[in-house]
């Protein structure tokens, strides 16, 4: 599969219910601001699944785009990736899998404390955890949150820094949608596992679409529409 940064939508639907992150730039544009020029320190990268690293690099060097970290296995494991970034900077981690439904597979935030987090994602999201790995020789450990396997369903990996609390969110972050059956017991969950609701449960104007808004405890922004109303909304 040829990777084409440029063709990137804004949003992705991942899976049945984990609409992947939208992010401001050439296709998600507020108006009248044609640069988000601060992506921030907390954004790690989009994760997509490709069949051949190497490959899908040489592609991308032959289309002009921006390779940031060569094909090789990951420090400290053994899976084939690459770092490439978009024309507005944001950070994709190229990871070698076989076929799957879903290549863009990851969306990978920085957080300021990790049992919090896991907590709170599964408390308030209705999420599991997946998987977690410390790496003490590279001083992180990561958490893989989802609603199904890694492979076939896209996850949030949230990433804790040794010692590092806060990170600067910068301007360019905007959102992860997620699809839940009720937003109105969605955002109760949420008030009451820590999380700040922004946007009160209900129907959008004009368009009937229910759905809530809120921030985790690090300030990272999920919306959720209501599972329903968005299939419609596709219809
Ligand atoms: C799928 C998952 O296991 C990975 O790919 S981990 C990739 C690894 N992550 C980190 O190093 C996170 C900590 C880092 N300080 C950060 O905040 O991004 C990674 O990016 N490895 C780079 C490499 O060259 O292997």
């Amino acid at each position: 599969m040829f990777l084409d940064l440029s063709s990137i939508p804004v949003t992705v639907t991942l899976c049945k219910r984990f609409i992947i992150a939208k992010i401001r730039g050439e296709h998600y544009r507020d108006y009248g601001v044609n640069k988000y020029d601060d992506i921030g320190t907390g954004f790690g990268h989009f994760g997509v699944a490709v069949e051949d690293v190497m490959k899908t690099v040489d592609l991308i060097k032959a289309k002009g785009g921006k390779v940031t970290r060569e094909p090789g296995p990951v420090k400290g494991g053994s899976t084939i990736i690459a770092f490439v970034e978009d024309p507005d900077g944001y950070k994709f981690e190229l990871l070698e899998r076989g076929p799957t439904p879903e290549p863009l597979c990851q969306v990978m935030l920085r957080v300021g404390d990790l049992d919090r987090s896991i907590n709170f994602y599964k408390k308030a999201y209705g999420m599991e955890l997946l998987r977690k790995r410390d790496d003490p020789e590279y001083k992180y450990t990561i958490a893989m949150m989802g609603y199904g396997p890694e492979g076939k369903n896209a996850v949030l990996e949230l990433t804790y820094n040794y010692g590092v609390k806060e990170y600067d969110k910068g301007n360019g972050y905007a959102q992860i949608v997620i699809r839940p059956d009720d937003v109105y017991k969605t955002a109760e969950a949420i008030k009451v596992c820590g999380g700040k609701i922004t946007l009160e449960p209900g129907p959008l104007p004009g368009i009937d679409t229910k759905i809530t808004v809120c921030v985790d405890p690090d300030g990272w922004k999920s919306a959720f529409v209501d599972n329903v109303d968005f299939l419609k909304e596709l219809e």
